[in-house]
């Protein structure tokens, strides 16, 4: 055996409109909000996180959630999903014709404080109404599990940590959570083991990747989770993203350099890398951003580009 064992394809997921914009400190006018979503929508991405309904107190770029919502009802090729902390946010996004919910959690208390004002438990407790509000509305619910593999506040955390989190979301008829390695602290060999220990723990649940590249280590853990067979991938145009409750959170992986990097595998994602630079250069500046660093794709551009490697050279996949 020579080779790695990968799958054949990936599902990615757009975050850009929710944990890209929210991480910007420049107000986003909702025009310019519509036409990157727009954009990002003719590369075909088929699913988006198109923004949240938090309270907008705590992040104000996305106070205008209802109108990108509804402005955007005719991108129907799209599964649009929205982040929601509670019931209130779960019934706004309802309210606007959403038909995915994620759920928001922490793994630390710590981290669930400051972000939701509350610790994991009462947190996980004020998810209950909101998968019944979903499911009087025939609308899918996903949770999520930040902070998963380190916490900038608490450290590592434990996998154990993870499983009592998951027990729980299992006996609420969750059954699709998304680990989200908030700061970037996460490695391969630990996203391997986490992953290899909870799939046979909850062999029914479905687990998708959510990466921040803080400490350029994103896309070797994203090969550890596929090698344990998760498909499932969050990431952002242009490496955008950071939650603002997170000390030292920065960028997403960037959806360019994800699709880039599993197209050099042999893996499949039903995205057009070229149409996705494009949307990252235009996002870049859109958004007036002078920094190229948080996606390699905008700063050395795809293998492809390059003479033809010799005889033998050929890439893997
Ligand atoms: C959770 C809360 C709401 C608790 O905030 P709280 O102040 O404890 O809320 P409350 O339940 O006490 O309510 C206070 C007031 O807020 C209102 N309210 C309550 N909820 C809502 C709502 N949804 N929409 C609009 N209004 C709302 C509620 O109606 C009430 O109004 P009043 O009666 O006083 O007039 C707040 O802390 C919050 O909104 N936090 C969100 C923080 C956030 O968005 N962080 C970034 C996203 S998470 C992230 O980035 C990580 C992730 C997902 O990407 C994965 C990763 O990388 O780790």
């Amino acid at each position: 055996m020579h080779d790695l064992s990968l799958p054949s394809k990936a599902v990615i997921c757009e975050v850009a409109p929710r944990d890209g914009f929210q991480a910007e400190h420049d107000w986003i006018p909702t025009e310019t909000k519509i036409d990157i979503i727009r954009k990002l929508a003719n590369t075909g991405v088929k699913s988006m996180e198109i923004t949240s309904f938090v309270h907008p107190k705590a992040i104000p770029q996305l106070k205008d959630a209802e109108e990108v919502v509804s402005r955007t009802q005719d991108l129907t090729d799209l599964t649009f999903r929205a982040l929601v902390p509670n019931a209130r946010g779960a019934q706004r996004a309802i309210d606007v014709g959403i038909n995915k919910l994620k759920l928001m959690l922490s793994a630390t208390d710590s981290h669930s404080l400051s972000n939701a004002n509350a610790t994991v438990e009462k947190a996980q407790n004020a998810l209950e109404p909101i998968i019944d509000l979903a499911s009087k509305h025939n609308v899918k619910v996903g949770g999520s599990i930040s902070v998963a593999f380190g916490c900038p506040y608490e450290g590592i955390v434990p996998v154990e940590r993870l499983a009592t989190i998951l027990d729980r979301y299992s006996k609420m008829g969750i059954d699709e959570v998304s680990l989200a390695d908030t700061t970037g602290m996460a490695n391969p060999r630990q996203v391997y083991k986490y992953l290899g220990e909870l799939k046979e723990q909850f062999p029914a649940m479905t687990f998708s990747m959510h990466l921040h590249n803080t400490r350029g280590m994103a896309f070797a853990s994203a090969v550890a989770a596929l090698q344990q067979g998760v498909i499932h991938f969050d990431s952002s145009v242009a490496g955008l993203g950071g939650c603002p409750y997170a000390p030292g959170a920065t960028g997403n992986i960037a959806t360019e350099d994800l699709i880039h990097g599993f197209e050099e595998m042999g893996i499949e994602t039903g995205i057009d890398l070229d149409k996705m630079i494009t949307a990252a250069e235009d996002v870049r500046q859109m958004l007036g951003k002078t920094d190229l660093n948080s996606s390699y794709m905008l700063q050395a551009g795809p293998c492809s580009t390059l003479s033809p490697k010799p005889a033998g050279q050929e890439k893997l996949g």
